[in-house]
Formats: C-alpha cells, sequence, structure tokens
C-alpha cells in the first residue's frame, strides 16, 4: 500500500484529501510553502537544545500544562502494552493565549524558553515556525471541511478562531525498540484533534495501521506527514479515519520529528456534520467540547501534566 500524496495548493485538493482520509487517514502533504530554511534551522535549533546538559535543560522544564520541555520518558501513549515511557523527550511550544482565554485550562500559563543566553535563537526561530505551520494549518483544516462536504464549515466564529495549537519538537534516544518486552519509541496511538502535520529526519521508524498491519511510512524530501485525529473521525461520524500509528527504532540511531497539531478551540462544540448523517447513517458519536477531549487525553498519557482541580 502507497500513502497518498495531497497537494496543497492544487484545485482538487480537496478531493485528493477525501481520499486520502477515507482511504488511509495519512498522507503526504506537497507544495505547502514552509521554507526549507525555515524547516533546517528548526532542527539545528532542538538538537543543540536537547543536547544540552540536562540541569540547563530541566531550566526549562515543562510547566503543568505542558509548555516546554518533557524529560526521556515522560509520556507513555500506549499503557497498556509498554512497561516504560516513550524512548523519547520532547518540548511543546503553544498559541500564546489571549486575556480573555486565560481562565481557561491548559490556557493559564506561557509559554517556556530556554536561557537566552544559552540559546539565542531558539524563541525566534520556534516563533516563526510555529506561525508559518498555524496558517498552513487553517489550510488544510479548511480543504478537510470542503472533503467532508461542508465547505466554509471551519469560518463561523468558536470553531478555529483560536484554535489550540501545539508544536512539538521529539528527539529519540538510540534504544532499540522491544515490542515483546513493551520498549517502543512511541507507543501505538491515534491522534487526539483534527490535523496533526509531522515533519521528520531521514531516519525510519514511523508506522501505520492498516487492517491489522503495521506499515513503514517512508521519509519523502520536503513533504509533511498529515494525519486526521480522533475530532476528525468524529466530525465525518466515522468516515475519515483516525489511524492508529507509532515509532519504532529498528536501528540503533537516534531520531528527531517536529509533529505540529492543529486543533479548534477549546470550546467549539464537535458534532457530527449533517452532510455526514443521514437516516441509514445515524450520528455514531454524541457532540464532545474539544479541549474537554483534549484534557481527558492528557491525563491519561503525560506524567508532567497535572490537571486543575475539579
Ligand atoms: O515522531 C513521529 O514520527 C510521530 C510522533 C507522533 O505520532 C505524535 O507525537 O503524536
Ligand atoms: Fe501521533
Amino acid at each position: 500500500m502507497s500513502i497518498p500524496i495531497v497537494n496543497c495548493f492544487h484545485p482538487n485538493a480537496a478531493q485528493q484529501l477525501r481520499h486520502a482520509c477515507v482511504n488511509v487517514g495519512f498522507f503526504y502533504l506537497k507544495g505547502h510553502g514552509i521554507p526549507r530554511q525555515l524547516q533546517r534551522s528548526m532542527y539545528v535549533e532542538m538538537e543543540r537544545f536537547f543536547k544540552l546538559p540536562a540541569q540547563e535543560k530541566a531550566k526549562a522544564l515543562a510547566d503543568k500544562n505542558m509548555r516546554g520541555w518533557a524529560p526521556m520518558y515522560e509520556e507513555t501513549l500506549d499503557p497498556e502494552n509498554q512497561t516504560k515511557g516513550d524512548t523519547k523527550e520532547a518540548y511543546h511550544v503553544c498559541r500564546d493565549s489571549l486575556p480573555d482565554e486565560v481562565h481557561l485550562p491548559l490556557h493559564d500559563t506561557t509559554n517556556v524558553f530556554p536561557d537566552p543566553l544559552v540559546m539565542p535563537h531558539f524563541q525566534a526561530v520556534t516563533t516563526a515556525y510555529f506561525n508559518a505551520m498555524s496558517h498552513l494549518g487553517l489550510h488544510v483544516a479548511h480543504l478537510f471541511a470542503e472533503a467532508a462536504g461542508v465547505p466554509g464549515a471551519f469560518n463561523i466564529p468558536g470553531m478555529f478562531d483560536r484554535p489550540m495549537t501545539v508544536l512539538r519538537m521529539l528527539h529519540y534516544n538510540a534504544e532499540h525498540s522491544n515490542l515483546k518486552k513493551g520498549v517502543i519509541g512511541c507507543g501505538a496511538h491515534s491522534d487526539f484533534g483534527l490535523l496533526t502535520l509531522l515533519s521528520t529526519d531521514t531516519e525510519p521508524g514511523l508506522q501505520i495501521e492498516k487492517d491489522g498491519q503495521w506499515i513503514d511510512v517512508p521519509y519523502v524530501e520536503n513533504a509533511f506527514i498529515v494525519n486526521i485525529g480522533d475530532l476528525a473521525e468524529r466530525w465525518t461520524n466515522g468516515l475519515f479515519r483516525s489511524t492508529r500509528h507509532r515509532v519504532v527504532n529498528t536501528t540503533g540511531r537516534e531520531r528527531y520529528s517536529i509533529p505540529f497539531f492543529f486543533e479548534p478551540n477549546f470550546n467549539c462544540i464537535v458534532e457530527c456534520f449533517p452532510s455526514c448523517v443521514s437516516v441509514e447513517n445515524l450520528a455514531k458519536y454524541p457532540p464532545i467540547k474539544a479541549g474537554q477531549n483534549l484534557l481527558n487525553k492528557y491525563e491519561q498519557i503525560h506524567a508532567y501534566y497535572t490537571p486543575d482541580p475539579k
């Protein structure tokens, strides 16, 4: 099976995306316009950060909302099958909250950055990449709505005007995965939200589950690997697939990747699109608030995430 390609600004992009999401839930996004130099700078900055001594990285330790550095093994994406955390460390940068959002969970802290004397370009580079990817994410979200038969649906205020966007830098260590012993780079999971735009280095490891088989996703030059998440599946009443994936280290080498999660507003109610519901195909999922969906997942997988008292 090959993974489909979507040409980001092609007149048929929405049809290409629909085909990819109905059949695989993953595709390569080409023609996206994110400058190569900016992508390269991201890898330079993240590698430099992850190579710092632990006590230096600890100055940017993840806060209660997971902004900042999450050390090796902090996350366990498949708790049922893992005996230790994912063999990776992470760094998260989120959208800056607006003053009237700070009462919301996950929105009440600011981004955490490394000491500028040690990492003078980290904040500027990650912020530039974050902004560029936010534009791209919105474009792909609009393609998604068109592909699902509801063009323009995400223009409605309250849907995507305050998206929950997370830039995530990942460093996998060189540890070989051992599936029998429950040791894995990144445990099998489906993503939780609408869209993930993933950049990787050239190292193999990413696999997706298709018809009970694990299939390698090879590196493709200057293409993002995009997948849709659980909210996309809910919106389309199961027509589009939120496909499980994992990262297995078979090489004994380190690996770097940068997923960018593009999610609706915290208060957006995700409810099956009318175009995906009929008398023969009733709604399979009750409405859910996007923010609550994310909070439920964070509690399950992050050792460092501290939920606010209820
Ligand atoms: O590192 C990768 O290639 C995938 C990471 C991933 O699936 C995730 O962070 O959700
Ligand atoms: Fe994922």
